[in-house]
């Protein structure tokens, strides 16, 4: 099945006169616009085709008249917006147009704040008004048989023509929702037509989906086509979908409005979005760190291609990515290709944003499970081994840089809670086992801290070497065990107590619970306690996109108290308490069942 097809039109801009204004019903009224330029014309050494509309929902854009609205200025095919005119335009349907009488009919709905409804209240014959477009029109497909059209009064006009212009016979159901039956319009038509009015003053709040389902369904290949505000129309949608399974190159539905918020808002609103869904500032950020293109400029390489030798990459890819880091404010990027760096730029020089955004350091590698994050949300597992085909502690494992750096960001980190911690543990001489104790940081404070104290530190075989370094270095290696082994196998038995950091949050469930079982079977009894942040409803925003990040990487993510004690039953551990130990982290304390 074809999709529908768009003929686009070169953009012109018309200067037009008002020939009459009137009420058609109380809500809406009709401003008739004549002039010469409805016809052919020269404007700015362009020559302009005649006005032409060719397909029932076809628009056009209003510039509502105002002091300071500057025109837009007419190029070769398309228009020059000066800044603030497209936020004064309007789009409406031409509700018809006679090319012989130039007589272009525009209905506009009234409502409260609506600069255009407004203008058209006012409208007076002989006033002026600019009109853009149409811009294209939408080519039906092939083989309707039969039209099912749906919209409230802002799509009558689009209705309305489209009944008034099918030929004699055509079958057409129409189902339309209006504010009241004063605003019931009749139409000069020969089609079969069967129309509903919807009266939302007295109908109650499902009268319009109960008319659409009611309405006769004709026989045939149907067209359906429906508009007005965005909301009204998902529940017409999703029919049209499912229950009616009409292919989408025979449907076609439009929000023209959106209840609640103007035009002008709208399209901010969807400015916004677009600009928060986009990847490309991100990545293009990740790759300039990544390249080192901010050291390179400080090293005086100031042109696109130097930059490019420089970074053992392609001048046009360079360019690229500067592009559009230029826009956001980071470097500069002159027409001769030279290349500076701006005050915001010179952060792209600090270590902690190469920690966290160079693709060439471990912890930048947590980016790389994002892609992931829509598998992580419909099967709970790892987005980054769905999106990288291994695991991140394989990842890590798998490169000497990577796993230095993330061990380095880590021990940074816990270098900043483990004195608290140390503290809130209140420990004298006992012996204590750090499950996945990462390189030992926590370890050599607490040693530090306390003398009687011993340990052992069990971690996976890579890390555990570098743990036996860095506690060998701090001159602790007769006071700590290492246990170069996997927490899922048997841990070292009937120590004072079990230590659990940031190790739960990159595990699901049935893995956490695997991790606690083995903790349980060797605690026999003695203190355990996990380290993590505790989620809460109230998390800000950088906590959220975090627990959201760590779902993703590990399919697992921050827990809250009550999911940390189930995990604790399930393998026969009970919460205890759970005491803030540093922002959001909590010690939670787990003593056998
Ligand atoms: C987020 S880090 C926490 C490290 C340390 N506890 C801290 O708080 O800084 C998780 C640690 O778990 C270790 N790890 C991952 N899988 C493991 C396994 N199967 N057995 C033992 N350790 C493992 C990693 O090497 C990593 O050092």
């Amino acid at each position: 099945m074809a999709a529908r097809e768009h003929k686009a039109f070169p953009i012109v801009v018309r200067d037009l006169e008002v020939l009459d204004a009137f009420d058609v019903t109380p809500r809406t009224r009709r401003v008739v616009l004549t002039g010469a330029q409805l016809g052919a014309f020269e404007n700015g050494g362009h020559r302009i085709a005649p006005f032409r509309t060719e397909n029932a929902d076809d628009h056009v854009k209003l510039i509502v008249p105002g002091a300071g609205v500057v025109p837009p200025v007419q190029e070769d095919g398309h228009l020059d917006w000066p800044p603030g005119t497209i936020e004064r335009a309007r789009d409406y349907t031409p509700r018809r147009y006679d090319p012989d009488a130039r007589r272009l009919e525009l209905d506009f709905v009234r409502h409260a704040g609506g600069p255009a409804a407004e203008w058209a209240g006012r409208a007076r014959p002989g006033d002026r008004v600019l009109v853009a477009g149409p811009r294209g029109t939408t080519v039906l497909p092939a083989g309707i048989d039969w039209y099912f059209l749906a919209g409230d009064e802002t799509a009558l006009p689009a209705i309305a023509r489209r009944i008034e212009e099918l030929p004699a016979g055509t079958p057409v159901t129409a189902v339309v929702s209006v504010a009241s039956a004063g605003e019931e319009q009749t139409f000069d038509h020969r089609a079969d037509l069967d129309l509903t009015w919807v009266h939302r003053d007295t109908a109650g709040p499902g009268a319009l989906m109960d008319a659409v389902r009611a309405a006769p369904w004709r026989t045939g290949q149907v067209y359906a086509w429906a508009a007005g505000e965005a909301g009204m129309l998902r529940p017409i949608r999703r029919w049209l979908e499912q229950d009616r399974r009409v292919p989408a190159g025979r449907t076609d539905i439009a929000g023209y409005w959106r209840a609640g918020r103007a035009q002008h808002e709208t399209s901010q609103e969807m400015d916004r979005l677009r600009h928060a869904a986009s990847l490309a500032v991100p990545y293009a950020i990740r790759a300039a760190v990544t390249l080192d293109l901010a050291e390179h400029v400080t090293d005086g390489r100031t042109t696109v291609p130097d930059l490019a030798a420089a970074a053992g990459a392609r001048p046009r890819g360079i360019r690229k990515i500067l592009a559009v880091l230029a826009h956001q404010g980071y470097f500069t990027l002159g027409a001769d290709d030279v290349v500076a760096l701006t005050p915001a730029g010179t952060f792209l020089l600090e270590e902690q944003v190469h920690g966290r955004l160079d693709h060439r350091n471990g912890y930048a590698r947590l980016d790389d499970s994002w892609p992931g994050l829509l598998h992580a949300a419909r099967t709970g597992e790892s987005g980054f081994e769905h999106a990288a085909g291994h695991s991140f502690w394989a990842e890590l494992a798998g490169d000497e840089r990577l796993g230095r750096t993330f061990d380095g960001d880590l021990a940074r980190w816990s270098g900043t809670w483990s004195p608290d911690l140390v503290k809130a543990l209140a420990l004298t001489g006992e012996h204590l086992v750090d499950v996945g104790g990462g390189t030992g940081t926590f370890l050599a404070h607490v040693l530090a801290e306390a003398p009687g104290v011993r340990a052992t530190l069990v971690e996976l075989p890579t890390t555990a070497e570098r743990a036996r370094a860095h506690l060998a270095e701090r001159g602790l290696a007769d006071r700590v065990a290492i246990a170069a082994q996997s927490f899922f196998e048997e841990l070292p038995a009937g120590r004072d107590l079990y230590l659990l950091a940031q190790v739960l949050h990159d595990w699901p469930d049935e893995e956490a619970v695997a991790i606690l079982t083995r903790v349980a079977e060797a605690a026999r009894g003695r203190r355990v306690v996990v380290l993590e942040r505790v989620a809460t409803p109230a998390d800000e925003a950088g906590t959220a996109a975090f627990d959201l990040q760590m779902y993703t990487v590990f399919g697992s993510g921050e827990r809250d108290r009550d999911e940390f004690a189930a995990l604790g039953e399930r393998a026969g551990l009970r919460l205890e308490s759970a005491t803030r130990i540093h922002a959001n982290l909590h010690a939670i304390e787990f003593r056998t069942a």
